[in-house]
């Protein structure tokens, strides 16, 4: 079976509010990036990495690795969404096949888990990786204009990657953009077919704001 894995990291990092673009902020000395595609590369070093990157940082993501061990990936133009960047490389796919899209900002991603997913989502169509929440949980009463308590244990907290058939995205993304769209489950979930969410990892964490970075430095050693 043909994988692809998809990293995207064409987002402007507006919660990091760092000058450097949080996917090249170094952890042990590295770009986050790097991490990120290396685990890829790790649990299969035959899938097709494609990583999506805002088309000015290409030079800039070059020069970075030049020193590093080489890892094949091709690059792609990334969108004003999160939506678009998927979109982007999905239509680049050229073969059949099983796709992780998995976000850049997610390097502490545990390869064996990655190919644990791959095989989750060749048996049962599809797999995302998601959490229980370790909080207690409130959601908004629009009706009763105050915050109300929800069983946590009926609440999934959604990671990456998210693993489909080459054949599902490229169909579910033919579809027009919805601002529920915040993740690529919802994209693919819209043409009714169902998720199978799998068990995630604390440790996977997003580096979206400062601290996340921090934790991401003592977690990896
Ligand atoms: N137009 C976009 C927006 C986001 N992403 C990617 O989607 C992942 C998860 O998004 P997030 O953490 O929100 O990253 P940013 O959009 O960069 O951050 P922010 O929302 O704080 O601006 C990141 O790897 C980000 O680069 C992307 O490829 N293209
Ligand atoms: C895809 C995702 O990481 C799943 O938790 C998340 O939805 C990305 O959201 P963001 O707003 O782009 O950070």
């Amino acid at each position: 079976m043909k994988k692809y894995a998809i990293i995207v990291a064409g987002g402007s990092g507006q919660r990091m509010q760092s000058a450097v673009p949080k996917q090249f902020l170094l952890l042990q000395g590295k770009p986050v990036l790097y991490h990120t595609i290396a685990a890829f590369y790790q649990a299969d070093a035959t899938t097709e990495i494609i990583l999506v990157l805002p088309v000015d940082q290409f030079s800039y993501w070059e020069t970075l690795i030049a020193g590093l061990p080489a890892i094949p990936h091709r690059l792609v133009a990334g969108g004003n969404s999160r939506f678009q960047s998927s979109q982007q490389a999905i239509q680049t796919l050229s073969e059949d096949g099983m796709v992780a899209i998995h976000d850049g900002v997610r390097p502490l991603i545990d390869p064996a888990l990655i190919s644990s997913s791959f095989q989750a989502a060749s048996e049962k169509g599809n797999a995302v990786l998601a959490v229980a929440s370790k909080d207690s949980v409130r959601f908004y009463s629009a009706d009763k204009k105050r915050f109300e308590h929800l069983n946590r244990d009926s609440i999934r907290l959604i990671q990456t990657p998210q693993i489909f058939s080459v054949k599902d995205l490229k169909e579910a993304f033919m579809q027009e953009y919805s601002d529920d769209f915040t993740d690529d489950a919802r994209v693919v979930e819209a043409l009714g077919i169902q998720i199978n969410l799998v068990e995630g990892s604390y440790e996977n964490i997003k580096i979206t704001t400062p601290e996340d970075l921090l934790l991401a430095e003592v977690l990896m050693k």
